[in-house]
């Protein structure tokens, strides 16, 4: 198989805070792959180091086994980011044929028109004044202009409404079916599960998981013992039972996440803990996924 993306051993420090940590994954040719994780996770860090856009503080990041920053690699590649920056004065007709211009074999103007889902009233407005969802379907067809092998697509249905999503999904399956490779980031586990072959979770900078949709949701799937303090005593003691994978705090209430919840009532009765309220929970998939993102909320802050 040929390998579109490389990335090894990669890290990128801002200020002294390590932001992406030792991350390695390899992207194959034809791939649908979601990068995954809460906000701040790291995400768009990792993509613009892929990109070449932020210098990594260590690692390496290659597009097709060569420096991302290199014409040749650059034709081969479409990029939306977050933030589409759009030259003023220009209208969306004008953009769309302006960046066509730019490479050797676009995509035809009206094919790009169709896959964005780009309305013919709206080719005569200028670029900038559109409004979120336009200017993510204009970012869209921008980053399909030069008929790109690598698709890169920072959070690329925010802003969306449910018909552009849809729509936006139907398009990216059509151009898998043509053998683009497509890397995206998202923090929504329901979009990852449904239109990515492989999702890499991110946490804290960090590759905590890589699989197929269902190898990680069987990862993330959690059970917990949760309790209120009668009174106030260390709680820390519970990280190291064998079992146990987390214990964190929510609105006073203590949550000892484990794969065994008996092990964990078994403690709290033969060291006679002062707790109270005790609750077994079986996280659904959606908890588990809210867990992971308030977790990586409370190390940020
Ligand atoms: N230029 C920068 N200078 C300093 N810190 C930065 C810079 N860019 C990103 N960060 C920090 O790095 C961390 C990771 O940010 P990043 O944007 O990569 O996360 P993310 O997973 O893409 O999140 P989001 O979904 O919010 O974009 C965050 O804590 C962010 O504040």
């Amino acid at each position: 198989m040929e390998s579109v993306v490389n990335v090894q051993n990669l890290s990128k420090t801002y200020g002294g805070k390590s932001v992406v940590h030792h991350v390695s994954f390899t992207i194959q040719k034809g791939e649908v792959v979601a990068i995954l994780g809460p906000n701040g996770a790291g995400k768009t860090t990792t993509m613009k180091m892929i990109l070449g856009l932020t210098p990594p503080t260590s690692g390496s990041a290659t597009i097709f086994n060569t420096q991302s920053t290199q014409v040749k690699v650059k034709e081969k590649i479409g990029v939306m980011l977050q933030e589409i920056d759009l030259i003023d004065r220009l209208t969306v007709r004008e953009l769309i044929e302006l960046i066509r211009s730019y490479y050797s074999s676009p995509l035809s103007f009206e094919r790009l028109v169709e896959i964005a889902g780009i309305r013919r009233e709206t080719l005569k407005s200028m670029a900038s004044k559109l409004s979120g969802g336009q200017k993510r379907r204009l970012g869209f067809a921008l980053s399909l202009a030069g008929n790109p092998e690598l698709l890169v697509l920072d959070e690329p249905t925010v802003g969306m409404d449910i018909h552009g999503r849809e729509s936006f999904w139907e398009k990216i399956a059509d151009l898998q079916k043509e053998g683009k490779t497509i890397l995206f980031t998202t923090h929504y586990l329901q979009e990852a599960d449904e239109f990515a072959d492989r999702i890499i979770l991110f946490q804290n900078g960090k590759v905590i998981a890589d699989g197929k949709p269902n190898e990680i949701k069987s990862r993330i799937r959690f059970d917990a013992v949760s309790f209120l303090l009668k009174e106030q005593i260390p709680i820390d003691f519970l990280k190291t039972l064998p079992s146990v994978t987390d214990v964190y705090v929510q609105s006073e209430r203590i949550y000892v996440v484990s794969k065994n919840t008996d092990d964990i009532l078994r403690t709290i009765f033969e060291q006679n803990l002062p707790v109270h309220n005790i609750q077994i929970e079986k996280g659904s998939l959606d908890d588990a996924f809210k867990h992971l993102m308030l977790l990586e909320k409370e190390h940020l802050q």
